[in-house]
C-alpha cells in the first residue's frame, strides 16, 4: 500500500492485514510515509513490512520509525536476522519460495507464520498450486504468488492456506493499487472463511503489542 485511499479502501472492507514494501521495488515507500499511513489503520488490523535482503539494523529503524505490527522477510536471510528481529515484532513471517529445494517447514528460524510465495516475489506470476510436490508447511501459513479476486478462490480450495496474501493482483498496473480490485479480492476471501481451516482458526493475526497496549 502506497496510498491513504488503498489503505482506507482496504481496512474498510475487511482486510485482516496491510502491507508497505521496503524491499528495493516500485512499490517501495520510505518509514516516514509508512508511518503516516499505519497511522489511519485501526488497531485490529495488522500492519506488515516487507523486507528483502537489508540490513537487519535497517529493517529494525523502519519498523520502529513506521511503527509496524509485522516483519516480512523475503531474501535470504537466516536464522541470526530472524533470532535479531524476533524481539523487535510480534508477528514474524518468513517468506518461502514455492517451487523448494528443501521441505517446507514452520517455525525453523523462529517465524510465527510462513509464507508460501511464488519464486520472484511481487511478481503477480502464481506458482503451479496442482504440482504434485506440494507439501504444505505444519501450522498456520499464507499464501501468496499471483493471486488475484477471479483466482483467490480456487487457490484456496486446493491448497487450504490460513490465510492469503496479494500485492500485483489488486493493481490496475504495476506500483498502483486499484480500489474495485482490492474490495472484489478480499469479498472473494472474505466468503472462503467458511471452508478456511475451521473453528482453530482465529478471526485475526496476533495484534502488534503497542496495539494491544492503547
Ligand atoms: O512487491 C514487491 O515488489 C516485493 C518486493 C520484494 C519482496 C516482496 C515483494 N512483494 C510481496 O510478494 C508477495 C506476492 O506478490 P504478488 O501478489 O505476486 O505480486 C506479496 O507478499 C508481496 O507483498
Amino acid at each position: 500500500m502506497r496510498t491513504a485511499e488503498d489503505v482506507d479502501t482496504a481496512v474498510r472492507h475487511g482486510a485482516d492485514a496491510v502491507g508497505f514494501v521496503f524491499a528495493d521495488s516500485p512499490r517501495q515507500v520510505s518509514a516516514e510515509t509508512a508511518r503516516d499511513l499505519v497511522r489511519r489503520v485501526p488497531d485490529h488490523v495488522v500492519t506488515v513490512g516487507v523486507f528483502r535482503n537489508q540490513d537487519v539494523t535497517a529493517v529494525r529503524d523502519c519498523a520502529r520509525t513506521a511503527g509496524l505490527g509485522a516483519i516480512q522477510l523475503h531474501g535470504d536471510e537466516g536464522p541470526e536476522q530472524y533470532a535479531a528481529l524476533r524481539s523487535e515484532t510480534r508477528t514474524l513471517i518468513r517468506s518461502l519460495a514455492f517451487p523448494a529445494q528443501q521441505p517446507l517447514r514452520h517455525g525453523e528460524f523462529g517465524e510465527d507464520l510462513v509464507l508460501v510465495d511464488a519464486p520472484v516475489p511481487g511478481s503477480g506470476r502464481a506458482w503451479d498450486w496442482d504440482t504434485a510436490g506440494f507439501a504444505p508447511p505444519s501450522g498456520r501459513w499464507l499464501l501468496a504468488g499471483g493471486l488475484t479476486p477471479d483466482n483467490v478462490a480456487e487457490a484456496v480450495r486446493v491448497l487450504t492456506p490460513w490465510g492469503v496474501d496479494v500485492s500485483s493482483g489488486v493493481e490496475s498496473r504495476r506500483g498502483v493499487k486499484s480500489p474495485a480490485l482490492i474490495e472484489a479480492f478480499i469479498k472473494a476471501a472474505a466468503a472462503l472463511g467458511r471452508v478456511l481451516a475451521g473453528p482453530a482458526r482465529p478471526a485475526r493475526l496476533p495484534r502488534p503489542p503497542e496495539a494491544a497496549a492503547r
